[in-house]
């Protein structure tokens, strides 16, 4: 990394930065998500996920909406409000964030205890309320570039989903509709933010602000499964004031 130059690179150069980015520090490597994927966590550690993911979720339209605040045309705004309306859902459509409450339910667990937040764990707090105040805090392009790590997630959902369904008995098709429609929203906001990233970035500096702002998200993303890894996998050592197994269940019959 000293060695690099500080000139300008060509859009390809860029756009391949980023997906070399994705390749090496995206939480599809993390060992938690291995384990989730390959059926082997305990069914009180799929819910610790589902729980502290629970707050990411309802955090994603309070960033994009500190985004849409930012945007300066009719036509970004346009654009962009559509991933507020895909999270918070509308009269007629269930939104992502319902969506993810049927996946707690699902898995279990009792749905007020989840919407108040109690019980998550200080990581997942600190990396989502992180991830808000990045985009409030600095420049537009790297608020939009803080969401590249999209480009990467349909691929991750596709293996997760799959290995949940074929390994984990109290988990069904319906607990994982979240994820159904996904993919291609990911896909269609990502190359939105993608475009946007390489057509605005002009200068090196500006290039090297977008490599760095998703450098940063995968941290985020990535600190939240160290969090769990820690607490409910090894040692385990679950913090005091955080979800324990067995709190806060609805009853098996669901599953
Ligand atoms: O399941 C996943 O692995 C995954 C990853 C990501 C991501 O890469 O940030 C998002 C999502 N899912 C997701 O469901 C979602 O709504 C979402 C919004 C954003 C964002 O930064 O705006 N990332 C993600």
């Amino acid at each position: 990394m000293t060695s690099r130059s500080k000139e300008l690179m060509s859009r390809n150069e860029l756009e391949a930065a980023l997906r070399e980015i994705g390749a090496t520090r995206y939480h599809s490597l993390h060992p938690f998500q291995t384990l989730l994927q390959e059926g082997r966590l305990t069914r009180p550690q799929v819910q610790a996920w589902a729980l502290n993911r629970y707050y990411y979720q309802a955090n994603i339209p309070v960033k994009d909406s500190i985004i849409l605040a930012r945007l300066g045309s009719v036509e970004l705004r346009r654009e962009w409000r559509q991933r507020i309306l895909d999270h918070d859902g509308s009269e007629t459509e269930r939104g992502g964030i319902e969506k993810w409450i049927a996946l707690t339910d699902g898995v279990g667990l009792d749905r007020a205890y989840v919407e108040s937040g109690e019980g998550i764990l200080a990581g997942t707090r600190f990396a989502v309320d992180a991830y808000v105040h990045f985009v409030r805090d600095r420049s537009l392009l790297e608020a939009i570039a803080s969401s590249l790590t999209e480009l990467f997630s349909p691929s991750v959902i596709g293996v997760r989903t799959k290995g949940m369904l074929a390994h984990y008995d109290f988990i069904s098709k319906e607990t994982l509709a979240y994820f159904d429609k996904r993919p291609v929203q990911a896909k269609r906001d990502s190359d939105f933010a993608l475009t946007y990233c390489l057509d605005h970035a002009d200068t090196r500096e500006k290039q090297d602000q977008v490599v760095e702002a998703l450098r940063f998200k995968c941290q985020v993303l990535w600190a939240q499964l160290d969090a769990l890894y820690f607490s409910y996998v090894d040692p385990a050592l679950t913090p005091p004031d955080a979800w324990r197994p067995g709190e806060a269940e609805t009853g098996r019959e669901a599953a």
